[in-house]
Order: structure tokens, then C-alpha cells, then sequence
């Protein structure tokens, strides 16, 4: 987040619902101590850099009154759910992640040692499994042993739309006052309308989202959790093509990476490798015919190339589509197979050898690496408190290395791209060595 974003938000933006406070103390209490206080609340560094905003909002005639309330994450004093008496829910949808599993057994064990909460749901196959009748499986201790050390979901997942009445007649049936959606922005959509039915209805049931995606398209929080994982396995692909490219007499190693429309993974993995020379991402558009003669020119000065391309570039060099996947998603076109193709074209006589490698699903069934398993543990905690707290329609994440909460409107009111003219894709130009424009 940058100064820029804090000028567009208000505090209506900011606000977060809650289903209410009642006298419980939280049973932290004495474990935090005074340190609740502090956690509870911006610090100081935020304060001064809040004023200066306010200053400059202030001279813009902006309204940013809400902002030093921006919400931490942690426990509260008071929670709205006695402890105890609580049932919870968890739901996994969307696509595969790094994590997963982690933050269901975060969840389960935080409900229970924190909260003493031990009637833990996991609902089956995504949101179908709010909406088919389906027996959720009851998630103890036991039941998520060692299952973050798997990746995937034990509790499967899937895409395509479900009846939010219908969910929500689910969660008032087994009687689920806190529902956690692990999923992206697509999932926190579905969330946020089943909290939006449950309040009509005056149901006391929190929706609680974490937000997860290897793309890290979500905005705001600092980086989505599995993100990490997932371009740590995409740089295992690139060093391979580059063993494979590097090897090979005038051998060009093309890499076709996953993350939608964002080009994060492509230009995380591009940093971690050091090996690449061409980095196709969605957000900067290129001339195909500007990119062949660079790269030819490449390999016959280097003898070898790499080419990395994220999923979502080139887009515009395909007639339109409006093919989606079961849960609307626009399904996107084949742009590693097409430059494979006009490489071996451009080249013509020319001496080269193609070695293609699409990690596809690869980067996201692994199970969650160190960094982001602490992530996911911190998420869950994170969770944990806001749903106890009766927090809901809200997500939490990082937030400039602090865990907060945002509204599920916040979270889903844009999407996280790289910014061609940011730190992240001029590191990535210094790191390739490509031209600035490649059109
Ligand atoms: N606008 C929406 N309203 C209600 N439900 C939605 C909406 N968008 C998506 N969903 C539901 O949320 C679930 C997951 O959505 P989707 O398949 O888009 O994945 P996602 O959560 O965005 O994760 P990923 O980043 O892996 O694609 C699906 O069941 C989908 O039908
Ligand atoms: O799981 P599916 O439906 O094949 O979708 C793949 C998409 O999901 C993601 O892995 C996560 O959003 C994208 O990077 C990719 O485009």
C-alpha cells in the first residue's frame, strides 16, 4: 500500500461489522496482560505516518477521518461468542493453494486451546458443500494431525455458484456461529453475501474470511498466503529450463507460469532465479515480433535464452473469448503454446531448440514452506479472534507486517496487479536485462 492508496479510502471503507460486544472476557486475558493493550491499537510509527496523510488528505479535501481506527488484528477484550458453547465452520473454495491445510489445523487448534471451542465443522467441496446435503466432517485435534505437512485440502474444494439462502439455511441447521472461508476473491464474494444473508435474517453467525491465492492479486494485505510456496516451485521450473537452454546449442527455455491477470509469480520467480532474460507479464503489453528479434538477437549473443511468461500476458494477441470457468472466471488463452509456436517460426533455418516447461499445477499442490506456514498460523490466530469477537463480512491479513482486518468489500473492491512503473518490475528489468518496452 502506498500513500496514494490511503488517499482513495474513507472511513466507511475502513469500517467493519460486528455482530455486537457482550461482557465476555476473553479467556487471554491474563496471558496478555498488558501487552493487549498495545496490540489492540496502531503504534506510533503508524500514527506519525497517518498525521502526515491526514495533513496532506486534509489539504486535498479528502475525508480520511477513520483511518488511525484501522482495525488490528488480535484478540479483543470482550468477545461477542461465549466460549464454549461455539460451533465453527470451515470451507475451502476456489483453486488449489500452498497452506490450506494449514490454516484448517491453525484453525482448529486455536479454536480449541484459545477458546475452548471443540466443535469444528470442515464442509466438503468448496461452498457445494453448504448447499448438497453433504455430512461435514467434524475436525479435531486428532482429525488434523500432520495434515500441514500435505498439500491440497482435506476438505476438498471446488468453483461454480451455490444459493446463498441455502448456505446460510445449512449453518443455522448444525447451529455454525462462526464460518471461516479460506479463498479468494471469488470465495470472499460468496462470503460476503452469505454474511449479508444471515444478518438479514438476524442470524448470529460471523463470516470470517482468509484470504488465500497464489496469484496475491488480493489488494491491500502484503501478500496472499501459498504465494511464496507457489514461486519457489515456479523457480525449481526456470532453473530447469535454464539447465535444459544453457545446455543445449542455441537453446531457448520457455517457462509458462500460473496467477490470472497479476504477474506476481512470474516476476517473483523471474528475481529468485537471476536466469531469465525475458519476463512476459500481464500488465506490461508487448509486439510479438519486437520479442522474437530481442530474443534472437539473445541467443546469438549468449548462445542460450529464457523466456518466462505469466499466463495472463499476450492476452491481447487472441481474438476475444468469453469462455469462463464454473465460477465465471474468464478462461484464458494458451500463450505459451502460441509463442512456442512463433519462436520455432522466427527462427525459420536458424539453429535452435525449444524446451518448453509448463509447471501448471505443480506450484500450487505442494505443501506450504516455512515463511508461509508461519503466515498461515498467524492468519488462523488472526481468524480465530475476529470470529470470537463476532467480527464479520471481514478478512484478515497483513497489513505492512501487522496483522489486521479488513471489509470483505475492501478486500474484493479491486485486484493486486504489478505496477509497470513500481519497484517490483523495474527490479525485475534491472534482473533480465530486457528492453523497457518490448513494443
Ligand atoms: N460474485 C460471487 N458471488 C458469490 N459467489 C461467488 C462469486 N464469485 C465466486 N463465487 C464463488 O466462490 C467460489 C470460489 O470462487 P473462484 O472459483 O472464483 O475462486 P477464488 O476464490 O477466486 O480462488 P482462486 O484465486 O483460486 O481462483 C466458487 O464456489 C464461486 O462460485
Ligand atoms: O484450478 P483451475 O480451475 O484449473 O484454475 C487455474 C487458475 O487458478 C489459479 O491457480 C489460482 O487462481 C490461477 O493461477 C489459475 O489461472
Amino acid at each position: 500500500m502506498n500513500t496514494a492508496d490511503l488517499l482513495t479510502i474513507t472511513s466507511d471503507d475502513l469500517a467493519i461489522t460486528r455482530l455486537g460486544e457482550r461482557t465476555v472476557d476473553t479467556p487471554l486475558k491474563e496471558l496478555l496482560g498488558e501487552r493487549q493493550e498495545t496490540m489492540h491499537y496502531v503504534t506510533e510509527t503508524d500514527r506519525v505516518l497517518l498525521d502526515v496523510v491526514q495533513g496532506i488528505a486534509k489539504k486535498r479535501g479528502v475525508d480520511v477521518a477513520g483511518l488511525p481506527a484501522f482495525n488490528p488484528g488480535g484478540p479483543r477484550e470482550k468477545l461477542f461468542f461465549e466460549p464454549g458453547e461455539v460451533t465453527a465452520g470451515i470451507v475451502t473454495c476456489g483453486g488449489l493453494c500452498p497452506g490450506l491445510n494449514n490454516v484448517i489445523r491453525g484453525l482448529v487448534l486455536h479454536l480449541g486451546r484459545a477458546y475452548g471451542v471443540r466443535k469444528v465443522l470442515g464442509f466438503r467441496n468448496g461452498f457445494k458443500g453448504l448447499a448438497d446435503g453433504s455430512e461435514p466432517l467434524r475436525l479435531t485435534e486428532a482429525a488434523v494431525a500432520d495434515i500441514n505437512n500435505r498439500g491440497g485440502t482435506i476438505l476438498g474444494t471446488s468453483r461454480g455458484n451455490q444459493d446463498p439462502a441455502v448456505a446460510v439455511d445449512t449453518l443455522v441447521r448444525l447451529g455454525v456461529n462462526i464460518l471461516f472461508v479460506i479463498g479468494g476473491d471469488g470465495s470472499l464474494r460468496g462470503a460476503q453475501k452469505l454474511a449479508d444473508e444471515a444478518l438479514r435474517r438476524g442470524e448470529r453467525i460471523a463470516v470470517v474470511g482468509i484470504p488465500k491465492t497464489i496469484d496475491n492479486d488480493i489488494p491491500w494485505i502484503d501478500r496472499s498466503f501459498g504465494f511464496q510456496t507457489a514461486f519457489t516451485q515456479a523457480a525449481e521450473s526456470i532453473r530447469a529450463a535454464h539447465v535444459e537452454a544453457f545446455s543445449t546449442e542455441n537453446g531457448v527455455g520457455l517457462v509458462k507460469l500460473m496467477g490470472r491477470h497479476s504477474g506476481f509469480i512470474a516476476s517473483h520467480a523471474t528475481l529468485a532465479s537471476h536466469d531469465v532474460d525475458f519476463t512476459l507479464i500481464p500488465e506490461v503489453p508487448f509486439d510479438i515480433d519486437v520479442f522474437l528479434s530481442c530474443l534472437k538477437k539473445k541467443v546469438e549473443q549468449q548462445g542460450h535464452a529464457v523466456v518466462v511468461v505469466a499466463e495472463g500476458a499476450g492476452q491481447e494477441h487472441f481474438p476475444a473469448s468469453d469462455q469462463t470457468d464454473a465460477s465465471g472466471n474468464a478462461k484464458l488463452n494458451d500463450i505459451g503454446g502460441l509463442l512456442k509456436k512463433r519462436i520455432i517460426d522466427w527462427f525459420g533455418d536458424a539453429p535452435l531448440s525449444v524446451r518448453y516447461v509448463d509447471p501448471g499445477y505443480e506450484i500450487r499442490s505442494v505443501p506450504a514452506n516455512a515463511a508461509d506456514a508461519v503466515y498461515c498460523t498467524r492468519l488462523a490466530q488472526a481468524a480465530t479472534h475476529a470470529g470470537m469477537a463476532g467480527f464479520t463480512s471481514m478478512v484478515v491479513g497483513q497489513w505492512h507486517g501487522r496483522m489486521v482486518h479488513l471489509p470483505i468489500t475492501l478486500a474484493t473492491a479491486s485486484r493486486s496487479v504489478v505496477d509497470p512503473y513500481g519497484q517490483l518490475w523495474m527490479n525485475v528489468l534491472e534482473t533480465t536485462g530486457q528492453p523497457k518496452k518490448l513494443h
